[in-house]
């Protein structure tokens, strides 16, 4: 399907659970070994490759190994942010997300935590996010923190993402779907190819959705990570198992 206009597509790429195995402590997350290999690969024959993810960009190219592969675009915090070529391009910090980050801190005091006793904080700079992954019970204490966080996000402003077993409190306005137009705005693909894992990953996919009824041709790919999105998993072209599924199905891209 590709084949004929694989030089004009755009591939664009979810980081964790999708070229990173999920893994207990979000700082020991890894690219899946050979990633960097692929994507230069694929960067060699396609009009462009980018990962758009919830993590800082810098913190992305750095966990991934990805600051040799050519003509990388990383789109960090859903796309506030932009990393290509070694530079950084970042807005200054809201206000709003160091209030936040204050109140978290205070929801996760031993005091106050027993019901999500073991969930952490992630100081992303831009946005901050409570993982439960490591309370004795993740999806209970996920949900029992839940309204306060809830409450949190009402209070600063800030819109509150769910994904897997986390929350984050971010600033409003950016998500995956509008990042993506972007980058077709930007370079006018013939095809866009997707690949993702999560929640957050929804609005790009309503994109490639969308990108197709205007005759632009979609692949969506769903990687089954630790859990699996119905919603995401119900849409895609193809379903493959984790990180080391979406790098086989890019090396098939290529033959
Ligand atoms: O858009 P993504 O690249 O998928 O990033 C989304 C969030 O992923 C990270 O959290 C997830 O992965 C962790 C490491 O495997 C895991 O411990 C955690 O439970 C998952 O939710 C990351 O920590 C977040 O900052 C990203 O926004």
């Amino acid at each position: 399907m590709l084949a004929p206009v694989l030089s004009e597509t755009l591939v664009a790429l979810d980081f964790d659970g999708t070229l990173a195995p999920i893994v207990e402590r979000p700082e020991d997350a890894r690219a899946a070994p050979g990633a960097a290999d692929v994507l230069t690969a694929i960067s060699n024959r396609v009009a462009r490759t980018a990962i758009i993810t919830g993590r800082p960009a810098a913190e992305a190219v750095r966990l991934g190994g990805f600051s040799s592969v050519p003509g990388l675009i990383v789109c960090g915090h859903y796309g506030l942010e932009r990393w290509s070529s070694g530079e950084l391009e970042s807005p200054p910090h809201a206000a709003a997300v160091a209030e936040a980050r204050a109140r978290v801190e205070d929801l996760l005091r031993p005091e106050r935590a027993d019901r999500w006793s073991g969930a952490s904080i992630e100081d992303k700079g831009h946005s901050v996010a409570v993982h439960t992954r490591r309370a004795a019970d993740p999806p209970a204490a996920l949900v029992a923190i839940e309204p306060y966080v809830t409450e949190i996000a009402r209070e600063t402003g800030l819109e509150l993402t769910p994904g897997r077993l986390v929350f984050e409190l971010r600033p409003a306005g950016v998500d995956k779907g509008a990042t993506l137009r972007e980058l077709v705005t930007e370079m006018s693909p013939s095809a866009v190819v997707y690949a993702g894992d999560d929640i957050g990953d929804l609005p790009a996919v309503e994109a490639v959705s969308a990108l197709r009824r205007e005759g632009v041709t979609g692949m969506v790919i769903c990687s089954e990570a630790d859990a699996v999105v119905p919603e995401l998993r119900d849409r895609a072209d193809l379903v493959v198992r984790g990180p080391e599924g979406v790098l086989e199905a890019l090396r098939q891209l290529l033959l």
